[in-house]
């Protein structure tokens, strides 16, 4: 069976073969105008919150199901978001292209297409879904694939963030020109969540000079207070957001400024 990872990305091959005889008719607007996550960073004094639309994950099982994506992208754009992140992943986290592009139509954050994108076609099939940024997940193949799946989503005027989560990984995220760094402090083959992954990282990637993202396990300010403090210029946060009775409290909260913290 292999890891859960393993067990997405075989999923995922038989997914690129059907996306493959229906890439003909995917629809790419001519006029798909840029909104751009890095611009933003670079020119904000606040951490940057990226608020992610998950129903569900391989290690929670059921989140939020029900919720209707446009109503909760209205919330996050409301409430401070910076950008939106959609799983769109259908088989374990329960989410879908359709979710992306109602998102995308709702509200005007820049979009980050969240899957397991291992081929070219998923990257075209994201951009015609309305997806501004994509991630690629140094762990899920060997850095020249990396490399050029990098190289094409930029090609295609996308954003790519670029999720690690131990040193190795992250030489190699480095090497591809990759600006946004995602630090993902959840193990992907174990699901053991340490917000200590990036504080453990983050000094590799000041020193490179790129954006440090923390991804996962974020629940609280004091969470947000001690990835700051470690120099993250954002965070993704997900389940804590899909599950929260006071969203409006936890996202405005979690807006800190970002005065003491090395920032680009
Ligand atoms: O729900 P959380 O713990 O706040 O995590 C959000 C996000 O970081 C997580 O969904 C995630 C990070 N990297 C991924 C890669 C694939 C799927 C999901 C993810």
């Amino acid at each position: 069976m292999g890891t859960i990872l393993d067990q997405i990305l075989a999923e995922k091959r038989k997914e690129v073969i059907v996306l493959q005889k229906e890439k003909e008719y995917f629809q790419i607007g001519e006029t798909m105008y840029k909104r751009s996550f890095i611009n933003k960073l670079a020119s904000g004094s606040e951490l940057a919150v990226i608020a992610e639309f998950k129903r569900a994950s391989p290690s929670k099982g059921d989140i939020n199901t029900g919720q209707n994506p446009k109503d909760q992208a209205l919330f996050y754009k409301k409430y401070g978001a910076d950008a939106i992140s959609v799983l769109t992943d259908n088989r374990f986290f329960k989410g879908s292209f359709a979710d992306l592009s109602a998102v995308r139509e709702t509200v005007d954050l820049p979009i980050l297409c969240k899957d397991f994108i291992i081929d070219e076609v998923q990257v075209l099939k994201a951009k015609a879904s309305g997806a501004n940024l994509i991630l690629l997940i140094a762990a899920a193949m060997e850095a020249e694939r990396l490399q050029e799946l990098f190289d094409f989503a930029e090609s295609e005027g996308l954003e790519v963030l670029m999720e690690v989560h131990n040193e190795e990984e992250l030489e190699i995220a480095l090497r591809t020109g990759a600006q946004l760094i995602g630090v993902n402090n959840r193990n992907l083959k174990t699901f053991e969540v340490d917000l200590g992954v990036t504080e453990k990282l983050a000094p590799l990637i000041k020193n490179a000079g790129k954006f440090l993202i923390s991804e996962s396990g974020i629940k609280s300010e004091d969470d947000v207070r001690r990835v700051i403090a470690a120099g993250a210029n954002a965070i993704l946060v997900g389940e804590a957001f899909m599950k929260a009775d006071n969203l409006e409290g936890l996202l405005k909260a979690m807006k800190i400024p970002l005065q003491g913290a090395v920032r680009q």
